[in-house]
């Protein structure tokens, strides 16, 4: 699946970023990474688990983004709503039932395509989600995935897997600005290991650049993505937890940001320092953004393929600096001594709450 993931993700956020370095007379552009990640996840997932490319990155723009948000905003107003197709609620929800089928009918046209191409010899069979899905099989009863749950299992991967490895990039990148010592290594790293004009694979990156794993997973930590709490059900006969008896059918939920803020787990939580996960493989199983145990998030090596190599790369490809009039700088201190950052939008991911505002970088081609 690597090619994809380079295709959709570095390749073309490189050639987005180049394009807007041409324009310019003196090698400095401004571009907003929230932006270009968003639109890069959902190229990168989409091309996993259709077959085709959308280029949402190249043109600003993809149905496919329509279709994941009306379906989010469809599953909301399911909570309120018991029939979202019944007065009123078909006041609000006409466009999006619509979309939400035509995103279901593209999906089930997407399986069948496949299969027709695949036994009509036309083409060789690809490595990507849809086909690991077409050919998965249940070990015991030899039962094949349905159209139906394919097509299920593929809106789910865009509405999990999207925002969430985007916006953890946007905040590594946001917090690397904010701490330019941590900045300079994780260049000094990628620079020292890699020529200028190598594309560094996932593999790489993994085996020569412990800082800037670290860098990703201290995001992860400091500003999860995950913003709800995971809910869980304690089972029959009840469980004692940390010497407290709960009754089963209780419903409890993990704060996630209290765990991986907690103070007996880590040293100045509230410090940006990639370097405690260094040599400390202990502390990267710390970190609860992608869950744990049976409902542990499937996707989370898939995010560190798109993080690992958008982040390695750029690094490497570009000097980056804050916009002129970022109001997010360094010397800007919080209450806590650290540098103050930006505003975040809790909703089912944490986002930047102003993107336009606060996710521009001034850019230029590194030369080293
Ligand atoms: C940085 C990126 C990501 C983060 C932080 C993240 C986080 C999570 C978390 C916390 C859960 C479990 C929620 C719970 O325990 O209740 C989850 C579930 C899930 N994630 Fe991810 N995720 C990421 C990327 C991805 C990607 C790239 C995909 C796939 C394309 C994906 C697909 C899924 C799916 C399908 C589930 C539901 C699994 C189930 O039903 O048990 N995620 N994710």
């Amino acid at each position: 699946m690597e090619p994809i993931v380079l295709d959709c993700g570095i390749r073309a956020i490189k050639e987005k970023w180049d394009a807007a370095l041409a324009l310019t007379h003196d090698n400095k552009a401004e571009v907003n990474y929230a932006n270009h990640f968003s639109l890069a996840s959902f190229d990168i997932i989409g091309a996993l688990g259709f077959g085709q490319r959308f280029h949402a990155l190249r043109d600003n723009t993809s149905k496919i983004i329509d279709w994941v948000q009306s379906t989010a905003m469809l599953c909301g107003l399911r909570i309120i709503f018991k029939d979202v197709q019944a007065f009123p609620a078909r006041l609000f929800t006409k466009k999006l039932v619509k979309d939400v089928d035509e995103f279901v009918a593209f999906s089930n046209a997407a399986t069948e395509r496949r299969k027709d191409e695949l036994s009509r010899g036309l083409i060789e069979k690809p490595k990507d989600i849809l086909q690991a899905m077409i050919d998965a099989e249940d070990p015991n009863s030899k039962i094949k995935m349905t159209r139906s749950q394919i097509t299920a299992e593929n809106i789910a991967f865009l509405l999990a897997g999207t925002d969430t490895t985007s916006l953890t990039l946007s905040w590594t990148i946001h917090y690397l600005m904010l701490h330019p010592q941590i900045y300079q290594k994780a260049v000094d790293e990628v620079r020292s290991r890699f020529p200028r004009h190598h594309l560094i694979t996932y593999a790489e990156g993994k085996a020569q650049l412990p800082y800037i794993e670290a860098c990703i997973y201290e995001s992860l930590r400091i500003r999860g993505v995950t913003g709800t709490m995971f809910a869980r059900v304690v089972p029959k006969g009840g469980a004692t937890f940390q010497g407290y008896f709960l009754p089963g059918g209780t419903q409890i939920n993990v704060n996630v940001a209290g765990a991986n803020h907690h103070q007996q787990t880590w040293e100045a939580p509230r410090r940006f320092m990639p370097e405690r996960f260094i040599k400390n493989e202990a502390a990267k199983h710390d970190v609860l953004t992608f869950s744990s145990g049976v409902r542990i998030c499937p996707g989370r090596k898939l995010a560190f393929y798109e993080m690992m190599t958008i982040l390695a790369n750029l690094l490497k490809d570009y000097d980056i600096a804050m916009s002129e009039d970022s109001l997010f700088v360094p010397e800007r201190l919080d209450a806590n001594g650290y540098p103050m950052v930006m505003p975040r939008a809790q909703n089912l991911t944490v986002g930047p709450k102003y993107p336009d505002r606060d996710c521009r970088i001034l850019i230029s081609a590194a030369e080293y």
